[in-house]
């Protein structure tokens, strides 16, 4: 269905999340992963697995994959000292791989220039570091459609925390209910529904393994071009 036929009108601002939404990440986040695992004398992951750990920012990814499980974020699980190991280990690779591997999904680049065109305001609100965001969006050649990148260090809190959304309407000048979410995590939806913000689910991308309905966004479509 078309965004003025599912919104009622135009947005004035659109937030997207970027890992599974925007660019499918996983290739290059597994590949620094088993760089980081290897380079530790551990096994490698590989990217089933790293697809899985994605969304809740780097730190917590790094920890998941050196404890080979979901919860190795929680309090204990990783010694400190491997973690700052690994995580230095990983950001190296990260920075030498970022966007080699990984390409943009299909309609993205569509619908970026069609809201572009019509003026729309266009912000990437992400849990990836702001340096790794801002680094693939360039590599992607995407970093002109935007206006703002939140990423999961940039502010206080990160999603599913509302603030970095709640950020960029306050910086536009807008109210909640002129703004859209799209996201393809529980995060991107918890997020949006705590800033009273209607979001888009895409069930293409990476929900820790479970469908995106299941998080119970206000829409999913199949992806952005069906917007158009
Ligand atoms: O780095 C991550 O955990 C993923 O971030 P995103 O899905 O919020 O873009
Ligand atoms: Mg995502």
């Amino acid at each position: 269905m078309k965004l003025l036929e599912l919104f009622g009108r135009l947005p004035a601002v659109i937030m997207y999340d970027l890992d599974g939404t925007l660019v499918d990440s996983v290739p290059d986040l597994a590949w620094s992963i088993d760089q980081m695992l290897t380079q530790l004398g551990m096994p490698a992951a590989g990217e089933d697995k790293v697809r899985l750990w994605v969304g809740n920012g780097v730190p917590v990814m790094v920890k998941r994959a050196l404890a080979d499980d979901m919860d190795g974020d929680q309090p204990g699980r990783v010694d400190e000292a491997l973690f700052e190991k690994g995580y230095a280990l990983f950001r190296e690779a990260y920075s030498a791989s970022c966007g080699k591997f990984s390409d943009v999904y299909p309609g993205v680049v569509e619908f970026l220039t069609a809201m572009q065109a019509q003026g729309v305001k266009q912000a990437v609100v992400t849990n990836k570091s702001g340096n790794f965001s801002a680094q693939l969006l360039e590599e992607k050649g995407l970093t002109q459609f935007f206006f703002q990148v939140i990423g999961g260090d940039t502010l206080p809190e990160k999603k599913p925390h509302p603030l970095p959304l709640l950020h960029v309407v306050e910086q536009c000048n807008v109210s909640v209910e002129d703004a859209l979410m799209v996201g393809d995590s529980k995060n991107d939806v918890i997020a949006a529904k705590a800033a009273g913000i209607r979001v888009i689910g895409l069930p293409y991308g990476y929900n820790h393994g479970q469908p995106i309905e299941t998080a119970e966004p206000d829409w999913v479509v199949s992806d952005l071009s069906e917007l158009i």
